[in-house]
């Protein structure tokens, strides 16, 4: 039996895509997640499996995109298994982005799974990865216990909130001095990618959309989750300035009827945050109002009356990370407090560069993580060290969970000050 590790060839694509779950038709995600996203709704239906044409398209739209890079393991020249990492730039503290390689689309044919096929992919992926100047890795897990083995771990989080819309009153405020529109699918694609990018240059976690990440948006109906509305804010001096896509489903049953879905909501602004909610929380003939996809610390908890009117119904990690490349990540993101940290970090067996003594030395703009000789103040895993990378981890919460061990009194604090980051990671749409 001959086992190879490597990227698919053109005439390989068919064989490499017909590996992946949802390509056939079948789910891709544990069951507790599959209705994530819908608010009241499930999951939509699974596609059907996916046609030639279908995949042959793929293959031609994949094939021209530089930022995809495509790995399969093969046994006697049978593709068993598929993955890829994606290329593109996160938010890191200090607004300053990191080159990330975004694992996606992973599978093994189910008759030879368990038999570390994945395992060398991800080292494939990993090498890869930091070839290209990458040092780190992110990915949306199926399930929670695959790959913190690879090292990864939960480092942004997302909420469900629901609110009841005849509690939700707001607190007073000053008058919106702009205004609010519904526009269309074209007018929203046209003006989403710059309200998005002033949004990501200050929100850790967030993306950089891929090509042809906004002309997803559309005005036709998605079965019962009907189309989305597009709802746009202009400041006083008529700059877009805040934009929310949201649904108003067909419920087949009353309790959950009267539901509006806010898909996406975005402003550069507060005046604009506000404004956007205001429309969305007291909408007629609607009864509840569900964002699935938000941040855990959204402001709008606190421009309530009563706070109680709105509620988190389900949270859950949405993204996961891996430092590839412990020195580069660091010193490419900003600290919360000047100061110095000499940490080690051990056991890194696909990064092992990785392992080693480091001394991270943050001042003001300045900031270097260079191997050290000097004694070490605390010992991280390279998983919890990921998690604590967007300031969104508990530094505290790690060591007592005995992912860090303090050799400093001290030492876990002053990690803490360093690394945390506010308002909390999050990132609005994954990959
Ligand atoms: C990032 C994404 O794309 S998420 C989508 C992931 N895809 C899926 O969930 C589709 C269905 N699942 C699969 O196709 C496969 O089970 C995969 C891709 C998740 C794993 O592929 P495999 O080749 O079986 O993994 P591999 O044999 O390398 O396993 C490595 C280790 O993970 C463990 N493992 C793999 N899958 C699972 C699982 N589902 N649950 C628990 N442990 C698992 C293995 O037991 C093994 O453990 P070890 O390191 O202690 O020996």
């Amino acid at each position: 039996m001959v086992t190879q590790i490597r990227p698919p060839r053109r005439e390989e694509m068919d064989a490499y895509y017909r590996v992946l779950p949802y390509v056939n038709g079948l789910p891709q995600w544990e069951p507790a997640d599959a209705a994530w996203h819908g608010g009241p709704e499930p999951w939509p239906p699974q596609p059907t499996p996916a046609t030639t044409e279908q995949i042959e398209e793929w293959a031609e739209t994949d094939g021209r995109n530089d930022r995809f890079h495509p790995i399969a393991a093969f046994v006697d020249g049978a593709c068993v298994g598929a993955s890829a990492t994606l290329s593109f730039e996160v938010t890191v503290p200090g607004g300053e982005t990191v080159r990330t390689a975004g694992v996606t689309s992973t599978a093994v044919t189910a008759t030879h799974r368990r038999r570390g096929h994945l395992r060398g992919m991800m080292q494939a992926m990993f090498d890869a990865a930091l070839k290209r100047g990458e040092p780190l890795a992110m990915l949306s897990a199926s399930e929670g216990s695959i790959y913190g083995r690879y090292g990864f771990s939960p480092a942004t989080y997302r909420a469900r909130w629901e609110l009841d819309r005849h509690k939700a009153a707001l607190l007073p405020a000053a008058p919106d001095p702009g205004a609010l529109e519904l526009v269309d699918a074209a007018q929203a694609k046209r003006f989403w990618p710059e309200v998005h990018a002033k949004v990501r240059a200050r929100r850790v976690g967030e993306l950089s959309p891929l090509p042809g990440h906004w002309d997803e948006l559309s005005d036709d109906a998605d079965g019962t989750r009907g189309p989305l509305r597009y709802l746009m804010h202009r400041d006083e001096h008529g700059d877009v300035d805040g934009l929310a896509n949201f649904r108003l489903p067909w419920s087949p049953t009353a309790d959950t009827a009267g539901t509006l879905v806010v898909d996406a909501l975005e402003a550069t602004c507060p005046a604009a945050y506000r404004a956007l909610w205001t429309l969305l929380v007291d909408f007629d003939l609607t009864r509840t109002i569900v964002a699935p996809g938000r941040p855990r610390d959204e402001p709008l908890r606190w421009m309530l009356a009563n706070p109680r009117a709105m509620r988190i119904t389900r949270q859950s990690d949405n993204l996961w990370a891996r430092l590839l490349d412990v020195p580069l990540a660091l010193a490419q993101r900003a600290y919360d407090t000047a100061g110095s940290l000499v940490f080690t970090v051990d056991g890194d067996l696909m990064c092992p560069a990785n392992n080693g003594t480091w001394l991270l030395r943050a001042d003001g703009a300045e900031v270097t993580c260079v191997a050290t000789d000097q004694a070490a103040d605390l010992t991280v895993t390279v998983p919890a060290l990921s998690s604590l990378y967007f300031g969104g981890g508990s530094a505290h919460d790690l060591a007592y969970a005995g992912h860090l061990t303090p050799h400093t009194d001290g030492a876990i604090g002053q990690l803490a000050r360093m690394f945390r980051t506010d308002p909390e990671p999050h990132n609005s749409f994954g990959f």
